[in-house]
């Protein structure tokens, strides 16, 4: 799908916001500036959790609690997560990961081993494309929670 602008990319995460539950993983891959920040950010909104979704500059991790009864988003930027999930059970996050959602940048081989089931969100930026803010999303469900899942109707 092709998103035009970062309000755009907002929206697509609040619309996939709806499609989430507790225990969902999403990984965000695109290179620095693609627009993941800006995707979660749209996501947490849709979740309606507490806090601006920011780009965690110093922290690895941010825990944003639900306002409602929805679960709480716990955003993750792996950049410098070096040793991967060991590394991540270390940072002693105050929140049960199998009662949240989930969203790491950067987490390519780093973070698959938290479970089978993963949403994958890849954000290019159009080459050769006459705007600059254009960028391509594909996205992928791996394992048995996705399967059957319409994500087609993020692009509707
Ligand atoms: N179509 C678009 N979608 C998303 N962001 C866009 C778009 N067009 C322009 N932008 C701009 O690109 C930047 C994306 O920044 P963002 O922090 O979301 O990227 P990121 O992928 O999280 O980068 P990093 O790898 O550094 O964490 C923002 O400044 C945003 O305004
Ligand atoms: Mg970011």
């Amino acid at each position: 799908m092709i998103v035009t602008s970062p309000g755009q990319m907002g929206e697509l995460g609040r619309r996939l916001a709806k499609l989430l539950r507790a225990g969902d993983l999403v990984m965000l891959s695109g290179e620095l500036g693609a627009g993941k920040t800006t995707l979660t950010r749209g996501l947490g909104e849709g979740l309606g959790v507490r806090g601006a979704v920011t780009s965690p500059t110093f922290v690895i991790a941010r825990v944003h609690p639900a306002l409602g009864d929805g679960p709480p988003l716990v955003h993750v930027d792996a950049y410098r997560l070096g040793g991967g999930l060991d590394e991540m059970e270390d940072l002693d996050l105050d929140v049960s990961l199998p009662e949240s959602v989930i969203v790491v940048e950067w987490g390519e081989g780093k973070v698959e081993e938290l479970t089978d089931d993963r949403l994958m969100v890849r954000i290019h930026r159009a080459v050769g494309d006459t705007t600059d803010e254009v960028r391509h999303v594909s996205l992928a469900g791996l394992g048995e929670r996705w399967d059957g899942t319409d994500l087609g109707v993020l692009s509707a």
